[in-house]
């Protein structure tokens, strides 16, 4: 209600979260239900990327995708057949995917909550203040859950020639004949195989290395199926793109081409602080994003944090759910909290998936750590040869004294099969404790004991003690 002078009174919430996307609503439902007052300040659609622009229409095409890819392959006895595409009907799918979630995120969800909801853009006034739509929000503390977006590299001609984002890749409803992405990492890749899927030509370019954010062995599965269906990758570097809409060519360092219909950009991201006038706030950050201690909790305003994208580490829903988590504690309950990393899973949702968790081999080298490395591949798992799906393998990082140090895992569903080495990395269990569990007969899951029966193979079977040991009791009767 505004006061005599026309003024609304300044809100005085204990949290203001500034981004309704996978950080801020976690952060505000959990919040507001263990009795804070809240205000959920929202610039743009509730849900944030995830849901409208990222890992919710992106896996929804995917699945569109697998299903075109398994009626081309047939086998198991079931002849192939060219399926018949319809792209516009693809992204229907897409869109009745983020419509069944949308309730979850949304307005009203949140404001049923308790949060007050704002659907404006914030920004600091003050080290103490934010303005949203013409209000005034003097929180306790306030948390920047802003996110980010495309990151478009300066290359001449780009921003003059039609270019889609993951932010408008599916308005598209005709599909592209010829579909060029820049930028071969998640984004990039996982959108390569969809599109060549659902029958488009693709060609990827990439300037570095190929799905470079995972090991290379791991990366190498998933690659050669990409390339097997079509995809074409291309090294090198975009030094000027040019064009009209249905025809943009990139000109790539060194004299090469690449012409095609559409061009998707998929170079990485940049954090969403341009609209918060963090000066104003004395917020100090860079361009990855808030400055941040190891608490979440900016390094030049204590009343300020920023979790998720905005935070400048990994860039994942569910690390933006755990960073929601670990401020619930700090600024609700004033506990000590400390943001980790090395138990927090990455995947991407290639086919085959590649999913990895804690340390890599390359990780080991780089900080001298021996380790172990034993290996499960998915033709020697029951389930996976009678489904026909053996490409692939579960890799263990393992100390020599058994404690698991990382897992990486390409192959059927290495997603879902990750979340064991998940929580045996946050628990601190031991190879011991993977191979000792019974997983049921047949599963893609007894991948992990198998990964972990490698670990003890030696030293169990090949292990002139045991075997006296073995012989001694016999003889005893
Ligand atoms: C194509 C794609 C696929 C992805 N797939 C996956 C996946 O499969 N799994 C996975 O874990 N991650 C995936 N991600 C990453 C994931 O989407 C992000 O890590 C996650 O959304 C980050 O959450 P967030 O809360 O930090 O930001 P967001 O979810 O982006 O939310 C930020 C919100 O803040 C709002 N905002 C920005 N500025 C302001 C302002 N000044 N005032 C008010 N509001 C503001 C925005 O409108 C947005 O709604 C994917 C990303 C992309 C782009
Ligand atoms: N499955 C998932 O969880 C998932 C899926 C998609 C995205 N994401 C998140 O989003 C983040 C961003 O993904 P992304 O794929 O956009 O970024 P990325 O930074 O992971 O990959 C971008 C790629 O583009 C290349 N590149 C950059 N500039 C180039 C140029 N001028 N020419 C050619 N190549 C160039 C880089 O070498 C790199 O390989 C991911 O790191 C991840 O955190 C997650």
């Amino acid at each position: 209600m505004p006061d005599a002078g026309g003024q609304a009174p300044v809100l005085t919430p204990d949290l203001c979260v500034i981004g309704a996307g996978s950080g801020g609503l976690s952060l505000a439902a959990g919040a507001v239900q263990m009795g804070a007052s809240v205000v959920l300040v929202e610039a743009g659609r509730m849900g944030g990327d995830c849901l409208n622009y990222g890992c919710v229409p992106s896996k929804a095409l995917l699945a569109a995708a697998k299903r075109a890819e398994q009626a081309r392959r047939g086998g198991l006895g079931v002849a192939p057949a060219e399926p018949q595409i319809d792209y516009a009907g693809a992204m229907a799918h897409v869109q009745a995917a983020i419509d069944a979630i949308a309730p979850h995120d949304s307005q009203e969800r949140f404001e049923r909550l308790g949060c007050t909801v704002i659907r404006a853009a914030g920004r600091f006034v003050s080290p103490r203040e934010v303005e949203a739509g013409g209000q005034r929000i003097r929180a306790r503390r306030f948390v920047v859950a802003t996110g980010s977006g495309p990151f478009v590299p300066p290359i001449p001609g780009l921003a003059e020639t039609p270019h889609l984002t993951n932010e408008t890749l599916w308005e598209l409803r005709e599909r592209p004949g010829h579909l060029a992405i820049l930028g071969g990492g998640p984004i990039g890749m996982e959108m390569a195989q969809a599109h060549v899927r659902l029958g488009c030509r693709v060609t990827v370019i990439e300037a570095a290395t190929p799905l470079g954010g995972h090991d290379p062995e791991l990366a190498a599965v998933a690659l050669d199926r990409l390339r097997a269906e079509g995809v074409e990758i291309v090294a090198g570097k975009a030094e000027r793109v040019s064009g009209a809409p249905g025809a943009v060519t990139l000109h790539l360092e060194g004299g090469g081409e690449v012409s095609a219909s559409h061009l998707l950009v998929a170079t990485g991201r940049r954090p969403n602080l341009e609209r918060l006038d963090l000066a104003a706030g004395e917020v100090e950050h860079t361009p990855r994003g808030v400055t941040v201690d190891k608490g979440l909790r900016s390094t030049s305003n204590s009343r300020v944090y920023a979790i998720g994208d905005a935070a400048g580490g990994l860039q994942f829903t569910h690390v933006a759910s755990y960073h929601a988590g670990l401020v619930v504690r700090s600024a609700l309950f004033r506990l000590p909290v400390r943001a980790k990393d090395d138990h927090l899973p990455k995947v991407t949702f290639t086919d085959p998936e590649i999913a990895e968790v804690g340390l890599t081999e390359a990780g080991a080298a780089t900080r001298g750590e021996t380790v172990e490395i034993h290996r499960a591949p998915f033709s020697g798992n029951d389930r996976a040869i009678a489904e026909g799906e053996t490409e692939g393998l579960v890799k263990l990082i393992a100390s020599p004294k058994g404690r698991i140090l990382g897992a990486g895992i390409a192959g059927p569903h290495a997603g879902e099969l990750i979340q064991i080495w998940s929580l045996a990395l946050s628990k601190g269990l031991r190879v011991k404790d993977i191979s000792g569990h019974v997983a049921a007969y047949p599963t893609l899951g007894e991948s992990a004991k198998q990964a972990a029966g490698a670990y003890f193979r030696p030293r169990l079977f090949e292990s002139p003690m045991v075997k006296r040991v073995v012989r001694l009791l016999a003889h005893l009767g």
